[in-house]
């Protein structure tokens, strides 16, 4: 690996994330999707980008799936790959507020310190935690993708939720329980949320 360069200066972009989020007519926020694999938080984030999109805001999602075969495809799943992969997308979601973007990012993130480290990157509020609350028999039950019976098969090893941890959140600032809310009644707690905090107004 090459040595890191220290003869970067920061340029400060004439256009600033105020004027974009006057052009836009919305502010911009990250929307952080966390939850364990087959929780929702991939069909959630779109059901909601599907919502605002419609009322005309500028979104965007960043997918775990399709996320790791670009800019993380170099990474696994032990928790040092984990750790990288989070580094990243909050990098990356910090850029797309700069745009003017509402942001939504749906990763299992399954350490704390990770989702606490993509929040400090940006200003107090502008990192709305939604924890995508699903016991893991129904995410298991679920099994989207098959990948449940496959890790218990012993053929993917570290899944989350089976043997490698998910650390529940403490205090995100919303709580969609997704095995006894429907889809809908959960993209309306979300824009309940994000009308409550001025991010877009009604109508
Ligand atoms: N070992 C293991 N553990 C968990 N998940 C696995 C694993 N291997 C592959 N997959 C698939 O990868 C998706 C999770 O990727 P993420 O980038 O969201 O993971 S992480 O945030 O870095 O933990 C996850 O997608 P979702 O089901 O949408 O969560 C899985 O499809
Ligand atoms: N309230 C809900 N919100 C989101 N998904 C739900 C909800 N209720 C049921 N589901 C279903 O749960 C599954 C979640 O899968 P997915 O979105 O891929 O999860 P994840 O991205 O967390 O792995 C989908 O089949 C979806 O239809």
């Amino acid at each position: 690996m090459t040595q890191k360069s220290t003869d970067t200066v920061w340029h400060n972009a004439t256009i600033t994330r105020n004027d974009r989020e006057k052009l836009h007519k919305h502010k911009s926020v990250i929307l952080w999707f966390t939850g364990l694999s087959g929780s929702g938080k991939s069909t959630l984030a779109h059901a909601v980008e599907d919502y605002l999109h419609r009322y005309g805001c500028s979104t965007f999602v960043l997918d775990g799936d399709n996320v790791r075969h670009g800019l993380c495809s170099d990474l696994g799943f032990s928790d040092e790959d984990r750790v990288e992969n989070i580094r990243r997308i909050g990098e990356m979601a910090k850029l797309m507020i700069e745009a003017g973007v509402i942001t939504l990012t749906a990763f299992i993130s399954p350490f704390r310190a990770d989702r606490s480290s993509a929040r400090k990157l940006v200003p107090h509020g502008d990192f709305i935690e939604i924890y995508c609350q699903c016991p893991l028999e129904t995410c298991e039950q679920r099994d989207v993708k098959g990948l449940y019976k496959k890790a218990r098969a012993g053929k993917i090893p570290f899944f989350t939720g089976i043997d490698s941890p998910y650390e529940e959140p403490e205090k995100p600032e919303l709580i969609v329980n997704t095995h006894a809310l429907s889809l809908d009644e959960s993209v309306q707690a979300v824009m309940k949320l994000l009308l409550q905090r001025s991010i877009v107004r009604p109508g």
